[in-house]
């Protein structure tokens, strides 16, 4: 098989070291320590407003996403089809994999390039203090991987890898229904020769599934999960179980808690399909925080282009009075990109008249 090229995507090494750094064990820790301490993030908003939980197959549904990538640029989207008892199963795997002694976990540590395998969050780098998680990246088997975490347990590495790829054969197919409906949204349909999926083809889209772990924090106000982000791909799907943490940016109003509903999939609008429709979806800013409660976990799909096919404002959403507002940029390079100019990168594609 051909190496993958999601493992090549480009990342600019430690500008500020704190990049490929192991994460220290986090449990039983009795406070928080001064590296990963974060001065009194804002709270979250009291709000009634939350964002909207859509019925995937409402034939109203194109509508209602477009809508919410306007105003939210995330929603949560029901009936997608899968079972909730593969994310119950996937759930019992994830824990079971951050619940290994640390050790264990260190013998699946990525290298500074590496994008699968065991680390902290790849947005470390944005920040000056670290974050309250850990991660372990996977695209397709992770039976090598499963291999060196239970090396004599092999009823363990295949109840793992038969979940994980089940996860992603399930998360791959409701991902493709919601893009589906998002291309329709911005006018994009299956003859469209300029819909980026005839570019990529059918299979070709490239896709990760990241497990988030967040351990219980003794002081839940004084650190951070994941900092404030917009995610890079077009979109990224996450299950949040029934332990909330994950809370968006409103202007206006400010850091809106996501409400976990059983079986909904949360869906983020990345900076790609902000891109892609010339602005008119919204790459929101989210994050995720911690609790003094419970360890909790999240599996995040993250959906993208291959990383050497051009992304650019969709022609349906170009006229006289909405011009181009990026240039083409490949996924690949756009993470670079990011890896430079952090929150920024958006600004540095954009268009420039000649
Ligand atoms: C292809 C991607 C997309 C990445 C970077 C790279 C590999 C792993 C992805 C994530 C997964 C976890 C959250 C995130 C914010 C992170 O830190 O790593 C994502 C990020 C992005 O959406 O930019
Ligand atoms: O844990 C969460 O709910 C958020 C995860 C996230 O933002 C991501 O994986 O990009
Ligand atoms: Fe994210």
């Amino acid at each position: 098989m051909d190496p993958s090229p999601v493992k090549k995507l480009a990342y600019k090494s430690n500008p500020n070291g704190l990049d490929n750094q192991a994460p220290i064990d986090l449990r039983n820790i009795q406070s928080v320590p001064e590296a990963h301490t974060w001065e009194k993030p804002e709270p979250h908003t009291i709000t009634m407003e939350s964002i909207p939980v859509i019925d995937i197959t409402d034939p109203n549904a194109k509508l209602l996403i477009g809508e919410a990538c306007e105003k939210w640029g995330a929603f949560q989207a029901i009936n997608h089809g899968i079972p909730s008892h593969l994310f119950d199963k996937a759930e019992a795997e994830t824990f079971r994999l951050f619940n290994l002694p640390h050790d264990h976990k260190l013998r699946v540590l990525r290298g500074p390039d590496d994008v699968l395998g065991y680390g902290i969050p790849r947005i470390q780098r944005y920040f000056p203090k670290f974050m309250w998680s850990e991660g372990f990246t996977i695209e397709g088997s992770p039976a090598q991987h499963a291999s060196e975490l239970w090396p004599d347990q092999p009823h363990i590495q295949t109840a793992f890898c038969t979940t994980m790829e089940e996860c992603q054969k399930e998360m791959k197919r409701a991902t493709e229904s919601v893009m589906e409906l998002i291309f329709g949204a911005l006018g994009l349909g299956p003859k469209d020769e300029k819909w980026p999926k005839s570019k990529m083809g059918d299979n070709k889209a490239q896709a990760l599934l990241a497990l988030n772990s967040y351990p219980m924090c003794p002081e839940p106000d004084r650190a951070m999960g994941l900092g404030p982000h917009t995610d890079t791909s077009f979109v990224t799907v996450v299950h949040q179980s029934s332990c909330t943490g994950l809370q968006l940016l409103k202007e206006g109003v400010g850091w809106v808690p996501v409400k976990p509903v059983r079986g909904a999939l949360v869906v983020n609008v990345g900076d790609l399909l902000h891109i892609l429709s010339n602005g008119r979806f919204h790459s929101v800013f989210h994050r995720a925080v911690v609790n003094n409660e419970k360890h909790r976990v999240s599996i995040a799909y993250v959906y993208g282009p291959p990383s050497d096919v051009k992304i650019a404002p969709a022609p349906t959403m170009i006229d006289q009075e909405h011009p181009p507002l990026y240039s083409p940029v490949t996924w690949n390079h756009y993470i670079y990109a990011k890896s430079i100019h952090h929150n920024n990168a958006l600004e540095y594609v954009k268009h420039r008249v000649q």
